[in-house]
């Protein structure tokens, strides 16, 4: 799957630029930051790679082949939960890999264990919290062993505390094996997590680069600006 080229990447519905010319490498290792302004096509690169919109122009190669039909997971800003509890909504992702149910429940139990929410296993997902929703939205992704995991602003409603606790399973999945490709806002965050950084405005990727430099030595203006907080919001858009 390894590595995943991005070439001449664009989105551009109704003819309006989202995303313009889009370049990117990812190895097989670590943890992504993708940053940038509002609008500026972080979630619609996401969903591209997922498979869930379809690009207007441009290639991904993944390893030199097509995307595989498994490996790849994504979870999203409010993650879906059904009704049902919390075991069965963890254990859901293994059903599509044919695991037998004992089998399912068995390491469903195992996850919850990791992610501290064993306790709650007979509970409702939906009640839970927004913190709690995606610690198990992480866990279900996890279970299956992505090789490749998306995922969207992750603790963007959380609390710090929930936030930490997010971040603490994000490494686990992480050593784990699991390359991950990251939207945030967090820009602490982004310097806890993030081994690199790619910096989306205007449609293209102005930066991607470690992320100690990016922020100690940004090398585009947009960059510079966007880390001063100082960055035209309009800046995302091309007409
Ligand atoms: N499937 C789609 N069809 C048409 N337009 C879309 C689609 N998905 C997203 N867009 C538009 O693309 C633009 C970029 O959206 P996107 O959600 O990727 O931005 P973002 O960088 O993640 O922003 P934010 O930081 O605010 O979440 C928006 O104007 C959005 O309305």
């Amino acid at each position: 799957m390894f590595p995943i080229r991005i070439q001449g990447l664009s989105f551009a519905p109704q003819d309006r630029a989202v995303l313009d010319g889009v370049d990117m490498t990812l190895g097989d290792e670590g943890i992504t930051l993708i940053l940038g302004p509002n609008g500026a096509g972080k979630s619609v690169l996401l969903r591209i790679l997922c498979g869930l919109v379809e690009p207007s122009a441009g290639e991904v190669s993944w390893g030199g082949g097509a995307r595989p039909a498994r490996g790849v997971m994504m979870v999203f800003q409010h993650p879906m939960m059904l009704r049902a509890s919390v075991l069965d909504n963890v254990a859901l992702g293994l059903k599509p890999l044919g695991v037998a149910v004992a089998e399912r429940r068995r390491r469903g139990m195992a996850v919850l264990e990791r992610i501290g929410l064993a306790h709650r296993a007979r509970d409702s997902a939906p009640q839970l919290s927004g913190g709690e929703k995606q610690r198990l939205a992480l866990a279900r992704a996890w279970l299956t062993r992505p090789r490749l995991l998306l995922l969207d602003e992750p603790t963007a409603s959380l609390d710090p505390s929930a936030t930490a606790e997010v971040e603490r399973i994000i490494r686990e999945i992480r050593t784990d094996g699991t390359r991950i490709l990251m939207v945030t806002h967090n820009l602490g965050q982004a310097t806890r997590l993030g081994d690199d950084i790619v910096f989306l405005a205007d449609g293209r990727v102005c930066e991607h680069t470690l992320t100690q430099r990016f922020f100690s030595r940004p090398t585009s203006n947009e960059a510079r600006l966007f880390i001063q907080g100082e960055l035209p919001w309009n800046l995302g858009f091309r007409s």
